[in-house]
């Protein structure tokens, strides 16, 4: 695929780093991906996400085409102009956001159809209709259409969902046609059975994809389950091509996904749980609404260059969230995206020097029990 390339640089143990190159710029991996879920990192500018240290960001097919819609977002040249975010972005193709958010489902071989949970409206989902959406978006790395089951689901249904998920990957691969400069992944299911796991993978490199997702986790199944699965799994995929393991995770998560040779991250966790007060720092989590922050004048991370750690004190984040501010949300979402881009950054560079578990070793020894 011309103008999309994924170059190695460096292993150590099965951990990789290297470099997506895309028309509209690098993706230093292993990469965590922001989310925009609505065509907004939430309480963050763009400028401020690309300042946390960000590559790439995630968007939504399913809520943009509820609002305000593909085709108006395509008359306005595309969601990179819409949202003022000129690098790439990835954006999930609507099936996992449908089963979680919409009403009124209906499954069928040929798609979903729902209710919009916006304003009742009803729309149709397939392998087809994902792609046309995708690409009147104008995203650089395009998600096949697929269906994760919930759990819990019996082997059975775990493999009667990944088989339909494959037949979709190939209308997806069929649909989506030869787009020079953008990329189609493919997305693994099978729950946690390996022996789906393992046909699943077979499928899709069969069909041959740019890149290649893990999907079904992440979805309740507990960090112990989903690092079993990324064991064995990410070795099932090809070497050469970027992995991605979906809607991952909290800190340590994604320092185990990295130790097993996932590439690329996206989860809601930093941005969502910062508007709700929750720190995430190298010594743990901080709630700064507990009141034994009222007269802390010491920021979140004295070691921390974000702006809240630079600029205010634990005691004015306690005010400011107390009081319902708006700057509360703002601050606390950047700090942890920085910190979450900075063990990204921090990883990349213990790998490229073959010291990872070293790096690893002190991540834990850092990290408190629970609060801080
Ligand atoms: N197309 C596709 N997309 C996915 C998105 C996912 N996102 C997740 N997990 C996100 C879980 C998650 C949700 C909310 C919060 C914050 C509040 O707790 C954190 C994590 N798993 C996922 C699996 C899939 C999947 O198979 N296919
Ligand atoms: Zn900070």
């Amino acid at each position: 695929m011309s103008g999309f390339s994924f170059t190695l640089s460096a292993t150590d143990g099965r951990a990789r780093s290297g470099v997506i190159r895309t028309p509209r710029g690098e993706i230093r991996t292993p990469a965590f991906m922001p989310v925009g879920t609505a065509g907004t990192v939430k309480a963050m500018l763009p400028e401020s996400v690309r300042a946390t240290g960000a590559d790439i960001l995630l968007g939504n097919t399913y809520h943009l085409m509820l609002r305000p819609g593909a085709e108006r977002i395509a008359r306005l040249g595309g969601l990179h102009r819409f949202m003022n975010w000129s690098r790439p972005i990835l954006t999930d193709s609507g099936g996992f956001q449908v089963m979680s958010l919409s009403e009124l489902r209906k499954l069928t071989e040929e798609g979903v159809t729902f209710s919009s949970h916006v304003d009742g409206s009803r729309h149709f989902l397939s392998p087809e209709t994902s792609m046309e959406i995708q690409r009147l978006l104008g995203s650089d790395i395009v998600m096949a259409f697929d269906e994760c089951p919930a759990l819990p689901a019996t082997h059975e249904r775990q493999a009667e969902a990944m088989r339909l998920s494959m037949r979709w990957a190939q209308r997806s691969r069929d649909a989506f046609g030869d787009r020079p400069g953008h990329a189609l992944f493919g997305i693994m299911q099978g729950g946690v059975e390996r022996d789906l796991r393992e046909e699943s993978a077979a499928a899709l490199r069969r069909i041959g994809f740019d890149g290649y997702a893990i999907g079904g986790l992440a979805v309740g199944e507990g960090q112990e389950a989903m690092l079993s699965v990324l064991d064995y799994a990410t070795h099932l995929l090809p070497a050469e091509q970027p992995r991605y393991l979906m809607g991952v995770g909290k800190p340590d998560d994604i320092v185990g996904a990295v130790q097993r040779g996932v590439d690329m991250m996206d989860c809601v966790l930093p941005s969502r749980s910062g508007r709700t007060g929750q720190a995430w720092t190298r010594r743990g989590q901080i709630n700064i609404k507990n009141a034994r922050h009222a007269d802390d004048p010491r920021p979140l991370d004295e070691t921390c260059t974000c702006p809240a750690c630079t600029g205010y004190s634990r005691a004015y984040l306690h005010h400011v969230f107390r009081a319902g501010e708006m700057i509360s949300g703002m601050l606390l979402t950047w700090h942890n995206l920085h910190y979450y881009q900075q063990i990204m950054q921090q990883m990349r560079e213990a790998i490229a020097a073959g010291t990872l578990e070293d790096w690893v070793a002190g991540f834990h020894a850092e990290r408190a029990g629970g609060d801080i």
